[in-house]
């Protein structure tokens, strides 16, 4: 698993970090590592790097510190290099300095345009982890002009670190090259930061515990559930989907294929779309309600099932089981609305929700807003649930205060339907046995990387997605270290 770190817990390890290493130093390291990729893109756009050109957007902290640090290795590189300085009287010293010994230009913010505009690589070193709101008015001046590809210093400046959000002007990059750790801007809005880079200054040792996780693919592998020889269709866990509806059986064929395609043993489906289930999924046994359905490891409940008196008996009868629930899509909405459902669970027995906006807002009383990890994080707490935000990236929290993060891949899983998709695949592993929240977060990537390959480029349909899930398995199982 990948650790992420906040703005705060960075800060504390550089100065832990600060306290045994020589003044600069770790500056020039990091500067380096953004040399190294600066002359890296400016050969890939740019066919060469002696006789490019790179201006520096650098602004009043050692951000700007590490871009001019940065520019001074490119001189040495034979790349001209000129230095936009946002506030002359304020810009890193030692930096300038280095610039200046190294033949670098400084310009005036008048003259900068043309500069700018003409340049072969750009570097924001504008702002960095101290960096609160957006670009103020002279900084997005300058941003105005970029034509180039753009490489940021530690993130794109204007784009909130610890949350990802934009809330005004701000930098697109092509690349970012980080330091010591990545810190959340990099996967909750990775679309700003393009490629990141994380450059080694030393700080691992001092980072402790992380504030966000990512999974890895060996992560994912390793907890995807595989029959063993002594494992029959019971024994691996049998998922139950409680889904559709007169008006929704679509719902109901999609939550129970995904959990069908999940995982091996077996699927029941309780519903008023038996038959069309079966017709879908002739190896799924099917039965009017949860009552005569038989024993199962997990529900999935909600998909299509109606927001009235009969959908709110069938998430009842889910919640009353004793075993772990997905309740998604009407489910959610029948918890916002009539929120004692929830007696009908024994607080024990997990739960994972899995809104996206609108429900969020529907449940907890307003939208994720900007901060879309402290929402979830919130809304865990206050539900004693797994919650899974959806959206381009996708957050899960457990009530216990773990968070991670699922990247999209490509935006083609926005259509209808392919939420029902993600229920399915959540419920099969509940089913499985995994901890509710690794399998949100597990069922999240193959959901991603189904949207993926069953698009190719083209958009899908939901059905084209879950047909693509042996397909994201087998790319998960097959790309495992
Ligand atoms: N502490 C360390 O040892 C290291 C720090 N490094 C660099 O230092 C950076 C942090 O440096 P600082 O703490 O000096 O702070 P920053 O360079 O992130 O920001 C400093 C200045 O940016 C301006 N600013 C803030 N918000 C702005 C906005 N919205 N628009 C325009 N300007 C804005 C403020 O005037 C502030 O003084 C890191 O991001 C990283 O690039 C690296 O050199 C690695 C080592
Ligand atoms: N722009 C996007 N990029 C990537 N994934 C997205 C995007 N929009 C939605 N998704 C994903 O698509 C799925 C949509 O689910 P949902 O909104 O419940 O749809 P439905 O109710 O039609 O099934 C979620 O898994 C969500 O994370
Ligand atoms: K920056």
């Amino acid at each position: 698993m990948r650790g992420i770190w906040t703005t705060d817990h960075i800060r504390q390890a550089e100065e832990r970090l600060l306290a045994g290493t020589l003044e600069g130093a770790l500056m020039r390291r990091a500067a380096h590592g953004v040399a190294i990729q600066a002359a890296a893109m400016l050969d890939e756009h740019a066919g060469a790097v002696a006789g490019r050109s790179a201006v520096l957007l650098v602004g009043a902290g050692n951000n700007g510190g590490d871009a001019l640090w940065a520019g001074a290795f490119l001189r040495k590189r034979g790349v001209g290099v000129a230095a936009v300085l946002l506030a002359p009287e304020k810009a890193h010293t030692q930096g300038l300095a280095a610039l200046k010994r190294s033949g670098g230009r400084v310009l005036s913010v008048e003259e900068s345009p043309q500069w700018i505009a003409s340049a072969d690589l750009v570097v924001d070193g504008i702002v960095g982890i101290a960096a609160r709101g957006p670009l103020r008015p002279d900084a997005a001046a300058l941003v105005d002009h970029i034509a180039a590809p753009v490489l940021a210093v530690d993130l794109p400046s204007g784009v909130e670190p610890d949350t990802g959000a934009v809330e005004g002007p701000a930098v697109s990059a092509n690349r970012t090259v980080t330091f010591g750790a990545r810190k959340p801007v990099h996967v909750l809005n990775p679309e700003r930061c393009g490629d990141v880079v994380l450059v080694d200054i030393g700080l691992s040792g001092e980072l402790g515990e992380p504030d966000l996780f990512q999974l890895d693919v060996a992560d994912v592998a390793a907890a995807w559930p595989m029959p063993g020889p002594s494992d029959d269709k019971y024994t691996q866990g049998v998922t139950g989907v409680a889904a559709g509806s007169a008006t929704y059986p679509g719902a109901a064929v999609l939550a129970s294929g995904s959990a069908v395609h999940a995982t091996s043993g077996m699927v029941r489906y309780a519903g008023t779309s038996a038959d069309v289930v079966r017709w879908h999924w002739p190896e799924i046994v099917a039965t009017g309600s949860i009552t005569d359905a038989g024993k199962v490891q997990a529900w999935v409940a909600g998909p299509g099932i109606g927001t009235g008196r009969e959908g709110k008996d069938v998430l009842a009868a889910a919640l009353g089981k004793g075993v772990p629930v997905c309740a998604d899509a009407d489910a959610i909405t029948i918890i916002a609305h009539q929120p004692d459902v929830l007696d009908a669970r024994d607080p024990g027995t997990p739960l994972v929700l899995t809104p996206h906006d609108g429900e969020f807002a529907r449940l907890t009383g307003s939208p994720p807003g900007p901060d879309r990890v402290g929402a979830v994080r919130a809304a865990a707490d206050r539900f004693n649930a797994v919650v899974l935000l959806k959206g381009h990236c996708t957050i899960v929290a457990d009530p216990d205060g773990r968070v991670l993060v699922n990247a999209a891949r490509g935006s083609w899983l926005a259509t209808a339907g392919s939420g029902d998709v993600l229920s399915g695949l959540v419920g099969a592993l509940l089913a499985a046995g995994l901890d509710p929240w690794l399998a949100a977060g597990v069922a999240a990537d193959v959901h991603a990387r189904a949207g993926q390959l069953g698009a190719d480029g083209v958009p899908v349909s939901a059905a084209g997605v879950l047909a693509a899930i042996p397909d994201a398995v087998r790319q998960v199982r097959a790309l495992k270290p």
